[in-house]
Parts: C-alpha cells; sequence; structure tokens
C-alpha cells in the first residue's frame, strides 16, 4: 500500500481520537509511504476531500461518527476505483464501527488499524443515496429528531432512549406500501426500518442477525407501536429468532419499492435529507473495509434458529 488519508471530524462526538491524530499518523507512515492527514472545515467537506483525493489513495480512515462515514460513504460508493475504508469511532453511537466489530476502546481501535484485515461488505442504496447503517421511516425519524443536542453531548447513547421513550407516548401513523421481489404490505404503519448494519443508536435493537454480507436488507414494518410489537422484538432476541406477531412484518429484500402517504421524511444512517416515495437495493460486497478482530466469528453464528426468509 502506498498512500492512504485520515479524514477527521474535529465536532464528532467523542474527541478522545482527535487529540491523537498525528500519532495515528506517524504510526501508519511507518507501514504506508505517504498518510495525510486532513479535518474537516464543515459539513459536506469530508465528501469534497473524498472526491478529489480518492483517485490517488489505497485506504481512507474516518475519524468520526456515523454522520463522518455516511459522507464519506456517499463520496466513495459511486466511484469506480473505491479505497479501502477504515473506521476509527469518534463519534457517539458509532453504529457502523460495531457492527465491524471495530473496539470502542482508542487504542484497540488503533491496533486494529494498524492490522488491516479487510473484507468485502453489502451497502444500500436509495434514490442515489448509498446508507451502510439502516434507513428509516416514521417512529425512528421522530425519535432521532427529538433528540436534545444538549442531552446528547451530555448523556451520550442514552438521548437517543430518553427520545424513544418520548416518542412512543404519541407513535405517528400513515399509510405505507412496499413491494420487494418476494413480498407485499400495503396498509397502516407506524415505523418502518430497513437494517444492512445491525446496531442503531448503538444498540443492536432491531436486527441483532443481520449480516453486512449476504447480499440481502432486512425489512421490519411496525404496524402498531404495542406492547405486543415490543415483546414480539424481545422475544426474537431471546430465542434468537425472526420478529413474528400481529402488529409487525419481518422479512429480507434484494430490492424495495415504497411509497407513503402522506411523502415522509427518510432517516438513512442519521441523516434525514431525503423524502418517500423511493426505490431500495442493496449493492453486494461493494465496499472494502478493515474489520474488527471479531468479526468473522460473528459473521459466522448470525442466521436466526428459524432460516426460512
Ligand atoms: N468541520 C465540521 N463542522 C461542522 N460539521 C461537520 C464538520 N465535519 C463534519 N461535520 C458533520 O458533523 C455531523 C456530525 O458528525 P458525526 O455524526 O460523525 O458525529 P456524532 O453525531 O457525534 O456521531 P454519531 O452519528 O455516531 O452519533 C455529520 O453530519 C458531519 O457531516
Amino acid at each position: 500500500m502506498n498512500r492512504a488519508a485520515i479524514i477527521a471530524n474535529p465536532v464528532a462526538g467523542n474527541k478522545d481520537l482527535l487529540h491523537r491524530l498525528e500519532s495515528i499518523q506517524q504510526a501508519l507512515s511507518k507501514q504506508i509511504n505517504e498518510v495525510i492527514l486532513y479535518k474537516t472545515s464543515s459539513k459536506g467537506n469530508g465528501a469534497q476531500i473524498v472526491q478529489s483525493i480518492a483517485h490517488q489513495v489505497d485506504m481512507i480512515v474516518s475519524v468520526g461518527g456515523d454522520g463522518t462515514v455516511h459522507e464519506l460513504i456517499n463520496a466513495l460508493c459511486p466511484l469506480e476505483h473505491r479505497p479501502i475504508l477504515a473506521i476509527l469511532p469518534g463519534g457517539t453511537c458509532n453504529d457502523f464501527s460495531r457492527t465491524l466489530c471495530i473496539s470502542q476502546d482508542p487504542d484497540e481501535a488503533i491496533e486494529q488499524l494498524l492490522a488491516r484485515n479487510t473484507t468485502h461488505i453489502d451497502v444500500g442504496k436509495h434514490n442515489g443515496n448509498y446508507f451502510l447503517n439502516f434507513w428509516g421511516i416514521g417512529l425512528i425519524t421522530q425519535v432521532s429528531e427529538r433528540i436534545d443536542p444538549d442531552i446528547k453531548r451530555d448523556w451520550g447513547r442514552l438521548a437517543y432512549y430518553i427520545s424513544a421513550f418520548q416518542t412512543f407516548a404519541e407513535p405517528p401513523s400513515f399509510f405505507l406500501e412496499v413491494e420487494s421481489e418476494s413480498n407485499y404490505f400495503r396498509g397502516n404503519a407506524t415505523m418502518m426500518i430497513v437494517g444492512n448494519g445491525s446496531y442503531v443508536g448503538g444498540m443492536e435493537t432491531y436486527f441483532p442477525r443481520t449480516s453486512v454480507q449476504d447480499g440481502y436488507l432486512d425489512v421490519l414494518i411496525i404496524r402498531k407501536a404495542s406492547l405486543e410489537a415490543i415483546h414480539a422484538i424481545i422475544s426474537s432476541h431471546l430465542l434468537d429468532q425472526r420478529p413474528y406477531g400481529e402488529d409487525l412484518l419481518y422479512f429480507q429484500a434484494k430490492s424495495l419499492r415504497i411509497t407513503t402517504s402522506p411523502s415522509l421524511k427518510i432517516d438513512c444512517d442519521g441523516e434525514k435529507n431525503t423524502f418517500t416515495p423511493t426505490q431500495l437495493t442493496v449493492l453486494p460486497r461493494h465496499l472494502q473495509v478493515v474489520m474488527g478482530n471479531d468479526f468473522i466469528h460473528r459473521s459466522s453464528c448470525l442466521s436466526f434458529k428459524d432460516l426460512s426468509v
């Protein structure tokens, strides 16, 4: 490997790694001829940096949270030559780094970066936007929109759960039509979430068994935010089975066509810039990433006990 670029977001939640950027650069320089360090100057600058350097580097290291990773992969994924992506978790939730089993401890994460064990992972795509972790509408969007930035800064991941409890008291309801290659749903719903990775808000709440290498997106539609639906989700965790119940629907898909009434704001890896209707597809093994030590082991025990798709 000849060249790498570190792209760090100085305003992301966890500042531990920011003070160590020069030492990370030096450590990588022992293995790689040239390592360039960039600090983003504003939202969108990370994407500009990727567009200007991607053809010259073999690896891009994201230092920041899921918003930073999301911005970088949206510039990386449309390219023909895509450098390897490495993630050093420097945000608040760091969902995608967790899916890749990257340690949340800065020293261990740097060790894993230096080991440079890589694998290829699936990427989700909707209307020209790319996502690694999740795509959602309804309750999930309202939960993250209601998060108080002061609570997020002081309480980190807990802010998501405070907001979830507040939103659950008055869940949204909308008309949803979803068509995949093997499933069709039409009716009222309170939330739809599509997972590529398994973490949302720092926890494996919806997709503890999803794989980023199976060529499928996992789809969960919650018709009603009822105790029955919560019970079905908790039971699926405890029993290692697909969530099943009157108030929800769970399936896997390679492509989805989604319409809602009214049009809804989409939460995609935590970014909320797009609206329904939309079409989703999965790009199998589209991106080469640096993985954590347990990734291979975790991937080998991901299937549900009930194997039907
Ligand atoms: N220099 C900058 N100034 C302001 N915003 C920036 C800058 N660089 C990047 N951003 C934006 O900051 C936002 C927040 O960053 P990020 O999501 O990585 O951190 P976080 O919210 O703490 O982490 P997480 O999403 O994992 O909870 C992202 O949308 C990113 O595009």
